[in-house]
Parts: structure tokens; sequence; C-alpha cells
């Protein structure tokens, strides 16, 4: 590669539990030997998604080449995170071919995008592509539709149309500006259902968009890489809900973290965090748990009420046996109910 040529970045997006994490690692399996980096945002202050990725062990994307950016949104740290971490891993000894960024599910793809277009920025990278994700599952059940009578109240008082559902204003945000659209889960939805919430992509998208079906985020490298879109170019195609504002927050959604004791046994914590899942209608729990008797850490991953777990690895010697949960959702979780049903 000559020195004036850019380094394509590819940018994925996706709300909370989309895949994001699931699709990234099956790259990293099959890039091929393709020298890649990462950059991982999440929302939440226990890093998942970073762990989860540097235990890949993949020769052609090491430990050392992932980024973890934990400090909030992507989208409001543009400036202070993304870009420092950009010119680190640009400023490696054997640089990547190709930068893959995860961002956070609650972030807005479009202000990273933007920084793709600032001077010291886009005259070393582009972005190849920005693909989202979608929880096909979980758009079907209508996780993301506005209550209609909310709309038509709106309407009917001549208010500015928002939505009245903060979780489809930021997946319209994700959708609206991507070149690739991964509608994943194919495996929990009806060959109908998958065509319908394909049809509803197709029509909130105004330019062309291609979606592609899978389940556990099973894309070829060469699909999601290569999609050549300058996409820093073509703002002006991707409209946001918050084009009007000069900032935004994530005002709408809370987020904190739960400590719990080590569990005697893992299909009750899992009961039980289902249960407080549906209770309290928490988008997101993941996290670590330590088991008594067992030397290896527990993965819990939880999207709504769907929850999955594993033992991922052996703790570390010396590393702390700790269970901790990052638990998301709308505005107004009750943390004390929450914590006091997760302990109980
Ligand atoms: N059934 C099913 N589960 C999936 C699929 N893809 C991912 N999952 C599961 O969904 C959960 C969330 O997946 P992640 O890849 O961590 O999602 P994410 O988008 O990175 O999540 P955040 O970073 O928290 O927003 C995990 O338990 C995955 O195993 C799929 O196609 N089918």
């Amino acid at each position: 590669m000559s020195p004036l040529d850019k380094v394509p970045c590819t940018i994925v997006t996706g709300f909370l539990g989309a895949g994001k994490t699931t699709l990234i690692r099956h790259l990293l399996e099959t890039a091929n030997g393709r020298r890649l980096a990462l950059i991982v945002n999440e929302f939440g202050d226990v890093g998942v998604d970073g762990d989860i990725l540097k235990g890949c062990g993949i020769e052609s994307c090491p430990a050392d080449a992932i980024v973890e950016l934990a400090n909030g949104c992507i989208c409001c740290t543009v400036a202070d995170d993304f870009v420092p971490a950009l010119e680190a891993l640009l400023g490696r000894a054997e640089p990547p071919e190709h930068i893959v960024i995860e961002t956070s599910g609650l972030a807005l793809p479009k202000p990273l995008v933007k920084a793709f277009g600032w001077p010291a920025v886009r005259s070393r990278v582009t972005v190849d592509g920005v693909v989202a994700v979608v929880d096909g599952a979980a758009v079907a059940a209508g996780r993301f539709a506005d209550d209609p009578e909310a709309l038509k109240r709106q309407a009917e008082g001549d208010a500015a149309l928002d939505h009245d559902n903060p979780l489809e204003e930021v997946y319209e945000d994700q959708l609206l500006c991507a070149d690739l659209v991964v509608l994943n889960k194919s495996d929990l939805m009806t060959p109908e259902e998958a065509a319908g919430v394909a049809a509803d992509i197709v029509r909130t998208v105004p330019r062309a968009v291609k979606v592609v079906r899978t389940s556990q985020g099973r894309i070829d490298a060469a699909v999601l890489l290569g999609l050549s879109a300058a996409a820093e170019d073509d703002l002006a195609a991707r409209p946001s809900h918050h084009d009007a504002e000069a900032e935004h927050d994530h005002d709408d959604f809370d987020t904190f973290v739960v400590e719990l004791p080590a569990v005697a046994e893992p299909e009750t914590l899992l009961a039980r965090l289902k249960a407080t899942a549906e209770a309290h209608d928490i988008l997101r729990m993941k996290g670590f748990v330590a088991v008594d008797g067992k030397p290896m850490r527990l993965l819990v991953q939880g999207v709504g009420a769907r929850f999955s777990h594993h033992f991922d690895r052996a703790w570390a010697p010396g590393e702390a046996r700790a269970s901790r949960l990052v638990v998301i959702g709308e505005k107004g979780l009750d943390r004390a109910a929450i914590e006091q049903a997760l302990a109980a």
C-alpha cells in the first residue's frame, strides 16, 4: 500500500444486543490473514465486548490492535477519544490494512462519519462502509415501533412529530446511515417475519441499501469489507433525527453496574435475571459471574428477556473473581428494586 492510500474503516452500528460483537468475531475468524485493528465502544461500565474480541487470539488482529473506548458513546466523544485511538492504531509499527469500529448500541453513527471529514483525519482514512446490524426478532416483535395512538395525538395537537419511542429514534438513525444492513437473528424469525422486517428497512432508508439476512452474524468478510462507500463525502444522503441539533445526549437511557456474590447454581441466577428483565423492561444485561467451585468465569448475555451464558475462560491468576453485570434500560429504571431482585 502506498503511503498516500487511505486506510479503509468499517463502522459497525446497531442497537443494543443486535449482534455487533458476534459479527465482528466471525469477521476476525474469516478475514483470511488481512491485518485488522478494532476500536470497540461500549455503553456501560463493564468492558465485555473488548474482552470477548481480545479473547479470539487471532494472529492478524492481536489484542494490542484492539482499543476499547469505554467513556460514553463514541458519537459524543469523537474528538477526545476516537481520533486519538485512530491515530494510535495508524502509528503502529505494522499499521492495519483495515480498521473496524464497533459503536455502542446507543451511538448515532452520523457524528462519527462526520469526523472522517475533518482535515487531519480525511487525509489518512476513509469510511469504507457503515454496516447496521439489526436484531430482526426484536423488530418483528415491535420493540422499535411507535405507539400509533401517541403519534396520532401529536399530529392532532399540531406538535412536532417526534417519535414517542426513543428506541425507534436510535434504530432509525442507525439504519439511515447504513450502506449495508445485516438482518441478524434469522434463526429467531419465520421467513415471513424476516421478509416483513426487510421490506420495512428498505422503506425506511431513502437510498438503495442492501439487506443481507444472517444468523450469528455469519457474513462473508468479502461482503462486509470493501464497500468503498466513502461515506464521509455522502453525508447529505444520510439523514438523522438529530441533524438540527448541535449536540445530542443519551438522556433517554440509564445504565448501572450490579455487583453480585459468587453464585452456587447458574440456572437459578439466569431464571432470576430473566424475571427481573421482564419485570423492569430491561433492554440489555451482560457481564461476568463467578460460580462456586468453578475455575472458569461465566459470561452472561441478556437482550430483553432472552438470555444466554457460557463459561468463556479461566479466571486469570490474581484476577478478582468478581461478578459484575451491566444493566441498560430506558430512563427511569428502578435501580434499587433491580439490585434487590438480583441479590435475592
Ligand atoms: N439467537 C441468536 N442470538 C444471537 C445472534 N447473534 C447474536 N446473538 C446473541 O445475542 C446476544 C448479543 O450479541 P452481541 O454480539 O453481544 O450484540 P452487540 O450488538 O455487540 O451488543 P451491545 O454491544 O451490547 O450493543 C448474545 O447473547 C449473542 O450470542 C443470532 O443470530 N441469533
